[in-house]
């Protein structure tokens, strides 16, 4: 019989109403897994910590990555299931896949509902999460997120829906599997560059700000990230990855000085193609700003995140394998 390991964070899956009316992670993995049939793969829980996605820091996402690690090291265990609000789901599983060396396979889910909702979503996503990691089709394909009978790389994949109850799209492309039946069934997988080593603990406080170009925008904020302590900045380019007179001139000034400068895109979908001037994205990265590919804005943030604390300085090479 397979063993998988549940891993609890906290989200929406974890939660319930407070006495003043607000929904909050409360429910530990042991609660989690009460929800679930009995039958299939042996599972041991642990609670890792217990708090909405939305109040995460690098600090708990190298947690999250450690313990994974080291529940991927254990030779008792066949696959690792995280359980993890979906507002920021994207973020924590892409950086476990970036650090991800293990073939075992390491599967996210949460819910949309909360635990304590008349129709919790929780308890059927957990169950079929628990089943993609203990699946040995799920080997060699790092870190998924299974959610309401899709399977998803990490890498590219995001949030693109508030409420619904299957909120995650895979950017350019689809899911890579489907659940049926409690089994996974594998369309395609992953091409997944060699892995990163874990966070270190400066990962913590290495601080990588996004700043968005939109009508009348200029450099006032991405300047006060940089005082604010920021080592990277990502410019959230109009279109293909535009800027503007006042942001180029930032981004000239910025790279001079070390900053590393990333240039994404705010359209939810395509690659930065860096062709346009008058501070479009081809003077952006004239001027020495890293074009990020299709690699989505928040994704990208922890790629530079983690480099910068590994004391590496991105450029073009290191980043070419990822975006
Ligand atoms: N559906 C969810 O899990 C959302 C929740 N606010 C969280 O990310 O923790």
């Amino acid at each position: 019989m397979p063993q998988v390991s549940v891993l609890a964070t906290g989200g929406t899956i974890a939660s319930s109403e407070n006495d003043r009316g607000a929904s909050v992670a409360s429910r530990g993995a042991g609660e989690l897994l009460g929800g679930i049939a009995a039958g299939g793969p042996n599972v041991s829980s642990r609670d890792v910590m217990r708090l909405g996605s939305y109040l995460l820091g690098h600090r708990e996402l190298r947690l999250i990555c450690e313990a994974v690690a080291a529940e991927l090291a254990d030779g008792g265990v066949d696959g690792v299931v995280v359980t993890h609000g979906t507002d920021t789901m994207e973020e924590t599983a892409y950086l476990l896949d970036l650090v991800q060396h293990s073939s075992k396979p390491a599967v996210l889910t949460g819910a949309q509902r909360p635990a304590d909702h008349p129709c919790p979503d929780g308890p059927g996503n957990l169950q079929e999460a628990i089943g993609v990691a203990a699946s040995p089709s799920a080997r060699d394909k790092g870190t998924m997120i299974s959610f309401a009978g899709n399977i998803y790389a990490a890498r590219g994949t995001r949030k693109a829906h508030t409420v619904a109850p299957s909120p995650f799209k895979t950017m350019d492309g689809g899911p890579i599997g489907q659940i049926a039946n409690g089994q996974p069934h594998f369309m395609s997988a992953p091409i997944r560059p060699r892995a990163l080593a874990l966070p270190p603990p400066a990962f913590d406080s290495i601080r990588v700000d996004i700043v968005t170009v939109h009508p009348g925008s200029d450099a006032t904020l991405a300047r006060a990230a940089v005082e604010a302590g920021a080592r990277g900045v990502i410019i959230a380019g109009s279109g293909v990855g535009n800027g503007n007179s006042s942001i180029l001139a930032w981004v000239e000034e910025a790279v001079q000085a070390g900053i590393t400068v990333g240039l994404g895109t705010r359209v939810p979908e395509g690659p930065v193609v860096p062709f346009y001037g008058n501070g479009g994205g081809a003077d952006v990265v004239r001027a020495g700003a890293l074009q990020l590919g299709s690699l989505p804005l928040f994704q990208a943030r922890l790629l530079l995140a983690l480099m910068l604390s590994h004391g590496q300085k991105p450029n073009p090479e290191l980043l070419a394998a990822h975006i």
